[in-house]
């Protein structure tokens, strides 16, 4: 059984995944990490959240703490902490003031956790998981983010919708940044095990249309709603679950890579990684021309940015 760890609890984020994370059964323990000042709240999720285990059947012991120093013996450290983008705003334009929270609190968990699993969440995220990779100390199967996961379901769900066919039957994948520079893989989706590009139907597919749609559904659902929560919160446990549970399913998340992807690496970005309880494994891939120039791309976009990063927390540190 594992202890879970969700920093940032107090957030749109962190309150909606402890409700998803609570569901996987390997979970025994979890625990809210908030921001001094914040007990009522916490205290008051965390009676909340016993009301629905109650209703649901669920057996998890549930804690909550203003001390990152109490993730101290998790299996996975979940973080959600540090500033979401406004309407208008890029997740890049982030970079600064969180890589600042994620710095101190990977460095903090790297020396009480050592053998945790960090789950990066805060955006932009490929970013901050080069920063927890660095500050943590921690091994680069024990650091990733959520990456393109989430930008992969929003893809997926838009085939089954146009093809009309049950989501579980679409595989799909989205490399590289989660952000603009994403790249979708047409030669990686299938629909019923068939190659997408060998349906007769997919001429008619409105391939820019639908990229479009997921590079700004994050956008389009803060200027709605505020905040994404069901998405990332669902997508959060979906990975959890593939850890704890030692399920070594291949999803697409931010991961150090060294030259897995056409000789391409020393960066973290979103890519096909093998999950278990070890930690996350980046997957040797070969891709279509196209596919490797846009990844390119976007691994340069991100090394850029990841870069101006790491330089001003060196010289503000
Ligand atoms: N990678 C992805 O696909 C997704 C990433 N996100 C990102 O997750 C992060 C959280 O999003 P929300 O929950 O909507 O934001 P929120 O504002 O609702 O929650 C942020 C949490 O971080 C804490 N926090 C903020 N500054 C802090 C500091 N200096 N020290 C300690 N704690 C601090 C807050 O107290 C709060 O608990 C954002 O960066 C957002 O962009 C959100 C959705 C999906
Ligand atoms: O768009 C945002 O800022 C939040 C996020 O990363 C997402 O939902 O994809």
């Amino acid at each position: 059984m594992a202890k879970v760890t969700i920093l940032g609890a107090t957030g749109n984020v962190g309150v909606f995944a402890a409700h998803t994370v609570s569901e996987i059964p390997y979970v025994s323990d979890m625990l809210l990490v908030g921001r001094p000042g914040r007990e009522d709240f916490l205290a008051g999720c965390c009676r909340d959240l016993s009301d629905s285990f109650a209703a649901r059947g669920t057996d998890v012991r549930l804690s909550y703490s203003t001390s990152i120093l109490d993730a101290k013996d998790s299996d996975v450290v979940i973080c959600t902490t540090g500033m979401p983008r406004r309407p208008g705003q890029d997740r890049n334009d982030l970079a600064f003031e969180n890589a600042k929270i994620i710095a101190e609190t990977a460095e903090t968990i790297g020396r009480s956790s050592p053998d945790a699993i960090l789950f990066l969440v805060t955006n932009p995220v490929d970013v901050m998981t080069a920063v927890a990779l660095k500050y943590s100390g921690l091994q680069p199967r024990q650091i990733f983010g959520l990456g393109t996961h989430l930008d992969s379901m929003r893809l997926k769900s838009l085939i089954a919708h146009y093809f009309r066919v049950h989501v579980s039957e679409v595989h799909t994948r989205i490399i590289g940044e989660h952000g603009d520079s994403m790249v979708p893989l047409w030669s990686a989706t299938t629909i019923g095990g068939i190659r997408i590009t060998n349906l007769p139907t997919f001429s008619g597919l409105p391939v820019q249309e639908m990229i479009e749609t997921v590079k700004t559904s994050g956008e389009t659902i803060i200027r709605d709603k505020g905040s994404t929560v069901h998405g990332p919160g669902e997508a959060i446990a979906t990975l959890v679950k593939a850890i704890l549970g030692d399920e070594n399913r291949i999803l697409t998340v931010s991961s150090y890579i060294k030259s897995e992807i056409h000789g391409i690496g020393d960066v973290c970005i979103g890519v096909p990684a093998r999950i278990n309880r070890d930690g996350v494994f980046p997957v040797p891939l070969s891709l279509e021309e196209n596919e490797v120039a846009g990844f390119r791309e976007s691994v340069r976009k991100i090394r850029k940015v990841t870069a101006d990063v790491m330089e001003r927390l060196e010289e503000a540190r």
